[in-house]
């Protein structure tokens, strides 16, 4: 268990994260939400011990995590830090080495990781000749070559196309399967869906919503209703419980305040015309973020 217990961070008079508490099972896949500054990477950067809490503790598995324990833990951090001139198989090995494991398994390790990734012709390349996702996956392999216990990801899958996404994720998932706890911070709350089943979201410093994502969506209350039809459904928006709309290219999605209300649509569309989709959807995870943070992320 990660758990970080009444901790604050304060720059000067600026407090980043003010009393956060999280209690983080082994062998779980995290998610840490929050708007941009909303303190995601000052507690990474305090569970590694980058830097110190002005308040509270953190400890993996009841230990505090020092130099002598670093090695338990990955990091995949926000600012990306290769060097540049080195070449990836260079790169990995002094990193590997840092971390004190042997030359010939960091080979093993390497050259298995980038087969995964589909980027074993850039073994000899230098790092500053890859593009920026596939130098994302160099890093990616950095912070896992030394089998972490628990490893940080910080926005893992920004700058990444659809295809590389699914192969981190793939790749976490099966790091997870074999026992490694995973926190990762991610913008896409698309990703976070697919791969949390606990989570917290931060804003300005302090937790507004945390647990596991199932029951979160269970006590938002509302739901969407989606719907899709060959005439204008704009006036379904008027119906009374309807919270919100947003017109999409073939209908609308509506956000209800309680069930009953899409019977009330169900009955407002009958016998207007042709209806090819009518849904009631759970919320989705972006409709929490926007509720209790207040912004929309692309
Ligand atoms: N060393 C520092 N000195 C002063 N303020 C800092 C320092 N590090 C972070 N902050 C401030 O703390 C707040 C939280 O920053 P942090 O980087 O943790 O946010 P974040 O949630 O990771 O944001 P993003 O999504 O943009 O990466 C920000 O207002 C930031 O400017």
């Amino acid at each position: 268990m990660l758990t970080i217990n009444n901790v604050k961070k304060r720059f000067g008079s600026f407090t980043a994260v003010n009393d956060l508490n999280l209690n983080i099972p082994t062998g779980e896949i995290f998610g840490l939400l929050g708007a941009n500054g909303a303190g995601k990477t000052t507690t990474f950067r305090m569970i590694l011990g980058l830097l110190t809490p002005s308040h509270g503790d953190i400890a993996w598995k009841d230990k505090e995590i020092t130099y002598e324990t670093s090695n338990l833990v990955g990091y995949l951090p926000e600012e990306r830090g290769l060097y540049p001139k080195l070449t990836v198989r260079e790169q990995l090995i002094y990193l590997g080495q840092l971390r004190g494991m042997n030359r010939s398994f960091i080979q093993e390790q390497t050259l298995n990781w980038l087969k995964r990734f589909n980027a074993e012709e850039y073994l000899n390349k230098k790092v500053e000749s890859l593009s920026k996702g596939n130098q994302q996956k160099i890093q990616f392999i950095a912070a896992v070559l030394h089998k972490p216990e628990l490893l940080i990801l910080d926005e893992p899958f920004s700058g990444l196309d659809p295809v590389n996404v699914e192969l981190l994720k793939g790749a976490v998932l099966e790091l997870k399967n074999q026992g490694t706890t995973i926190v990762f911070s991610s913008h896409r709350m698309e990703h976070v869906e697919e791969l949390c089943e606990h989570l917290c979201i931060m804003h300005k410093g302090e937790s507004v919503e945390q647990g596991k994502l199932r029951e979160i969506k269970r006590s938002f209350g509302k739901k969407n209703v989606s719907v899709r039809a060959d005439f204008d459904l704009s006036y379904l928006s008027a119906i009374p419980g309807v919270v919100k709309h947003r017109l999409t290219a073939d209908g609308i999605t509506l956000q209800i305040e309680r069930e009953e209300v899409a019977a009330e649509l169900f009955q407002a569309i009958q016998s207007k015309g042709f209806v090819r989709k009518f849904e009631l959807e759970e919320p989705s995870l972006n409709d929490i973020f926007i509720e209790k943070v207040g912004v929309v992320h692309e």
